[in-house]
């Protein structure tokens, strides 16, 4: 596995962002463990997960220029995120290129009606291409909004980066949140890491208690491979 992986996941467990034990989800199903990307908020731990972020983005090759993240958690991860591509880029000429003009900018949830207006805050979003950063995608309704706000801003989706995949099916149907927005919308829809990657991680951390419970959630819920 990938190192910056290990560090991400070193942290989500440090900081209790990713927890084991029975927890009942937004879906009502029942997980043996629990992600809440809301507690990676001490200074090594986000950035950390900046770093984790900015990796994929960099290795993914994914064209644009307006990092989003939707209110309220897309919030400051689109702010460190941005910070981070310039930090580990700014001394690769090729790379310093590519990253180094690229800014963030995100959405207020109640629209503003003094001041500067309306609901967009940071980067004028107007005919950019835009890669959209979020904590987790379960029905893909945050995506979905976002993209029209960009949408609605004259700018093309370019892709969207999340911290974890659960790669499980969604109520209606075999795939994941992540494979169906990835085929509705035709772009590339990638993760930090997946529940496989966790599997792995644990292999040689975990009680069998723990691995043999994430093992029959994924029997049930796992997502078909496209
Ligand atoms: O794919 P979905 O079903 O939309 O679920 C994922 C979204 O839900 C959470 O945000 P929420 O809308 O709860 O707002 P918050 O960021 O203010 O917590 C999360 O941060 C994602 O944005």
């Amino acid at each position: 596995m990938e190192s910056y992986k290990n560090t991400f996941l070193d942290s989500a467990v440090e900081s209790n962002a990713l927890k084991f034990g029975e927890f009942v989800l937004k879906s009502g199903r029942k997980s043996p463990y629990f992600f809440n990307l809301g507690l990676c908020c001490s200074g090594k731990i986000v950035s950390n997960l900046a770093e984790a972020y900015s990796q994929v983005i960099i290795n993914s090759n994914i064209e644009f220029d307006i990092v989003f993240g939707p209110a309220y958690k897309g919030i400051p991860l689109a702010a460190v995120v941005c910070s981070k591509l310039y930090d580990l880029t700014k001394n690769d000429p090729v790379l310093k290129e590519k990253y180094s003009k690229i800014a963030y900018s995100f959405n207020r949830k109640e629209k503003k009606d003094h001041g500067e207006g309306g609901i967009i805050v940071g980067a004028n979003l107007n005919n950019k291409r835009v890669l959209i950063i979020d904590d987790v995608m379960t029905a893909g309704t945050a995506f979905g909004e976002a993209y029209d706000i960009i949408q609605n801003e004259k700018s093309i989706v370019a892709g969207c980066v999340i911290a974890l995949d659960r790669e499980e099916k969604t109520p209606d149907s075999e795939f994941s949140a992540l494979q169906v927005v990835s085929e509705k919308y035709k772009i590339p829809v990638l993760s930090i890491v997946t529940l496989n990657d966790i599997i792995h991680y644990l292999s040689d951390k975990a009680d069998d208690e723990t691995k043999i419970a994430i093992e029959a959630y994924r029997t049930v819920y796992g997502a078909a491979k496209i």
